[in-house]
């Protein structure tokens, strides 16, 4: 493929044709699965799925209400079984949440299944990306900065293990959304 920004209608329609697996973003908090991943969705023409909205969908509650209600193991749980469900379903890209991948049944799940994507990203650009909604849990925990930093320890040697990693900067949705295509072509 050239480069990204000269991708041609052609082109991306023989990416679409070559990607025979869904397309499954992983990432920390605010590294662009949700807002991303709809558009590389939409980019590929096919269906866009999010883990988190499905998990509230099903439970008629938010994410931080499961989290305040029934607490995380209790949302991990449907997290699991949700991604289950998307995965066997066959969607074209799935959003997950950003512990999703961390499961170790999830994870193998999504690496035997469909191609993982990491997001990474500096984690500057997540807490001010974060900072804007409060609808995340765990960031209400303590000092998000601090929080994403010790995440991104534990984390990322794990988000590492996806066949797929794009290093995502201060950059417009669309070519980042062009970064992810770009390097799956490569992978494939
Ligand atoms: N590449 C980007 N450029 C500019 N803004 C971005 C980019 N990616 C994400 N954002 C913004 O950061 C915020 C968080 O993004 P998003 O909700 O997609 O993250 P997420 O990875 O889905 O997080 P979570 O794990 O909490 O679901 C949104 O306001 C989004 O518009
Ligand atoms: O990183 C995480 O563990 C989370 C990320 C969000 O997508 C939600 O799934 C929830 O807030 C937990
Ligand atoms: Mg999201």
């Amino acid at each position: 493929m050239t480069q990204a920004s000269e991708i041609t209608p052609a082109e991306m329609a023989a990416l679409a044709r070559r990607i025979d697996r869904p397309v499954v973003l992983v990432g920390l908090m605010g590294s662009g699965k949700s807002t991303v991943g709809r558009r590389v969705a939409t980019m590929l023409e096919t269906d866009f799925v999010d883990s988190d909205e499905e998990i509230e969908h099903a439970a008629q509650m938010s994410v931080s209400e499961i989290f305040n209600d029934f607490g995380e193991e209790y949302f991990r749980d449907g997290e699991r079984r949700v991604i289950a469900r998307l995965i066997e379903e066959g969607h074209g890209v799935i959003a997950t949440g950003g512990g999703a991948f961390i499961d170790p049944e999830t994870r193998a799940l999504i690496l035997s299944n469909a191609i993982a994507v990491w997001l990474d990203c500096d984690i500057d650009i997540l807490v001010q990306r974060t900072g804007k909604r409060n609808d995340r849990p765990l960031l209400a925990q303590g000092n998000p900065r601090e929080i994403l930093t010790n995440l991104s320890k534990i984390r990322n040697p794990i988000y590492g293990e996806a066949q797929v990693r794009v290093e995502t900067g201060i950059a417009p949705h669309h070519r980042t959304a062009l970064s992810i295509l770009e390097a799956i072509d490569r992978w494939l």
